[in-house]
């Protein structure tokens, strides 16, 4: 293995993947074949002529068509577990993994059905990887609020296990400012906060993400850049901001690789990870994110290590497993010195 990517593997936890971003082409057109489902691409050549993206939008309107293949329990945790796999081979010791609730209720298909296939692909992770998971249930901000607000309350009626909510789908019109309610709800419940905010959407969304929601973290986020003393505000409380790289090249929020904002978000001191988004959909799971950003930045070992130490540090764990992550970047680090 060369240096460079020896320094590209860290031991991290990954904070922002959607379930739904993580279905292959492959895996999309068996098992619409397995459960009879009519998608409109003719083959998989079809299907893989469908991922140049021209903005989040037209990234969505595919997701949207293809997250359909998944109808009960069983594809639920195939899914889950096929990203385990490849996110542990990847250096992923602990994820914490969104799925878009409404994207499956409004087809029919029941909460229980949807959050009972995750958890228990997620308790045979621990088993089979050792990794650790958290799940977070997110809701589209294009839709009304109060379908939101429903589905949370059928969640928490149930007593199904999820761990946090989230915000995402389209995001310009839809400012945090709509789901004060439900986040307060989540709050009441003992839920973690987060939010995608500053996407495609202005900095101001992030400052509603953080007075209004009263979110933990904020997933993207790199728009906060525009403004100052947002930056310093994020710095000085030390605010996650879960960051991904190939994710803005391919919804073009930057242009290139080269223009990413990652190394300055860095230097300014911001508590920035970096994730994988939607692997399936823009080349690559997190050990593909982490190669980009040190080849095109040539980042060297000590930022490598931030990295893995700013995704622990802004991770949902307790302080044992905190500590055991640290250990793990440790030995990382002890390895490659030797
Ligand atoms: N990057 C992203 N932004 C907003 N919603 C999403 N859903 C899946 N990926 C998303
Ligand atoms: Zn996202």
């Amino acid at each position: 293995m060369t240096d460079r990517l020896r320094v590209a593997r860290p031991p991290v936890a990954e904070l922002h993947v959607h379930l739904e971003g993580t279905l292959e082409p492959a895996f999309i057109i068996e098992t619409a074949g397995e459960n009879g489902i009519d998608l409109p691409w003719r083959s998989l050549e079809h299907l893989e002529a469908q991922y140049d993206f021209t903005d989040l939008q037209s990234f969505l309107d595919l997701l949207y068509v293809n997250l359909e293949v998944l109808r009960d329990a069983d594809d639920f945790a195939a899914v889950t577990h096929r990203y385990l796999a490849r996110a542990s081979a990847a250096g992923v010791r602990h994820a914490e993994i969104f799925f878009d609730i409404q994207a499956h209720t409004r087809r029919g298909i029941p909460a229980e059905t949807v959050i009972g296939g995750i958890r228990s692909a997620l308790d045979r992770g621990l088993t089979d990887h050792g990794m650790t998971t958290k799940l977070i249930m997110s809701f589209w901000r294009d839709l009304p609020p109060g379908d939101a607000m429903d589905a949370l309350a059928h969640v928490l009626d149930a007593g199904l296990p999820i761990d946090g909510i989230g915000l995402d789908s389209a995001e310009v019109g839809y400012p945090p400012s709509l789901f004060v309610e439900v986040y307060r709800m989540a709050r009441d419940a003992g839920l973690h906060v987060v939010a995608h905010a500053g996407e495609e959407g202005p900095a101001e969304y992030v400052r509603e993400a953080l007075d209004l929601l009263h979110v933990e973290r904020v997933d993207h986020g790199i728009r906060s850049l525009e403004d100052p003393d947002l930056v310093e505000r994020l710095v000085r409380d030390r605010v996650p901001l879960t960051v991904c790289p190939l994710s803005n090249v391919r919804l073009r929020t930057v242009d290139t690789m080269a223009d990413h904002p990652l190394p300055r978000m860095l230097e300014l001191g911001l508590l920035v990870s970096v994730n994988s988004d939607d692997p399936a959909y823009f080349g690559g799971y997190l050990d593909a994110n982490f190669d980009a950003v040190v080849t095109q930045f040539g980042l060297d070992a000590g930022a490598v290590e931030q990295l893995a130490r700013n995704s622990v540090d802004s991770a949902f764990l307790d302080p044992v497993g905190r500590a055991r992550l640290h250990g793990e970047i440790d030995a990382w680090k002890r390895d490659r010195s030797e």
